[in-house]
């Protein structure tokens, strides 16, 4: 249980960015709110649903946005949805990623559109499985990642939410799942080739299956082939391209470079970092 106190004001600091080690792209900047009145016990919902209302900010009139999916998307929507209700918000409609946010959304009375009419989208808040020094992610652990993926590429602005449970060193630091979207013809072989291809990573591939020990189905009708590394990726890039390369491979959960900022709250309050 995280614990986060406020002040009656908040302030701003502004921490100068540690020297980037790996790419000659400039490290992220950061901004954290940090407020300190009373000790509040706060939950990782409860910090969640701070990173998500703190990206909503973000949100103009008349803006298309590309609506995330996950328990902490799910309190952006939710809080969209409020800012429609309340009438603090109009004009805006939204791409989402999976159909569980479709319906979170319908339910909300948000309006919905699809990239086919609305290509441009000016702002995307989603979640993250995990986020690294240079705001690059994982997703899918939520299975939407094809969708996200298609939604967040095109997004003028891409807002990662997320309590600090999700940062990471590395990709593939968690030891939680990396996930990699294949068709469902001869699903086994394309198990077998991930496996290899990470074998310096000690990678363990699994099928996903869902509660029943059946095959989970994403939203496409593909299966998930979830990997699991003993050390993070040296580089995310090389991986995400050779991933690609195999036939039969739809979408991998590596978001690189997408990202332009990333919310992260945690015990010291919420934090912004800007790519
Ligand atoms: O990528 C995702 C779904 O495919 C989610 O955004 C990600 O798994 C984070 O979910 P949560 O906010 O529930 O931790």
């Amino acid at each position: 249980m995280a614990s986060l106190s406020f002040v009656s004001s908040s302030h701003l600091t502004l921490r100068a960015p540690s020297p980037n080690l790996r790419s000659s792209s400039p490290r992220p900047t950061s901004v954290s709110f940090s407020v300190k009145a009373q000790s509040v016990a706060l939950s990782q919902d409860d910090l969640k649903k701070l990173a998500a209302e703190k990206a909503v900010e973000s949100i103009k009139p008349g803006m298309v946005l590309g609506l995330g999916t996950g328990s902490t998307a799910a309190f952006a929507v939710d809080q969209i949805g409020k800012l429609l209700s309340s009438g603090e918000l109009h004009d805006i409609v939204g791409i989402p990623t999976s159909k569980r946010t479709e319906d979170q959304a319908r339910s909300l009375g948000i309006p919905l559109v699809a990239l086919d009419t609305h290509p441009r989208i000016d702002l995307a808040i989603d979640g993250a499985d995990e986020v690294d020094p240079n705001l690059d992610l994982v997703k899918g652990r939520g299975g939407a990642l094809l969708r996200e993926k298609m939604v967040e590429a095109v997004a003028e602005r891409f807002i990662v939410v997320a309590d600090d449970t999700k940062l990471v060193k590395g990709l593939g630091g968690s030891g939680l799942a990396m996930p990699v979207e294949v068709v469902q013809f001869c699903w086994k072989f394309n198990l077998v080739r991930l496996r290899d291809l990470f074998k310096e990573f000690g990678c363990e591939a699994k099928l996903r299956v869902g509660e029943g020990g059946e095959a989970y189905v994403t939203d496409n009708s593909n299966f998930i082939i979830d990997l699991y590394f003993k050390e993070p990726l040296k580089d995310g890039f090389a991986a995400g391209r050779e991933i690609g390369k195999f036939e039969g491979v739809v979408e991998h959960g590596l978001f690189l470079g997408m990202a332009t900022s990333v919310i992260i709250a945690g015990k010291n309050g919420v934090e912004v970092m800007n790519k």
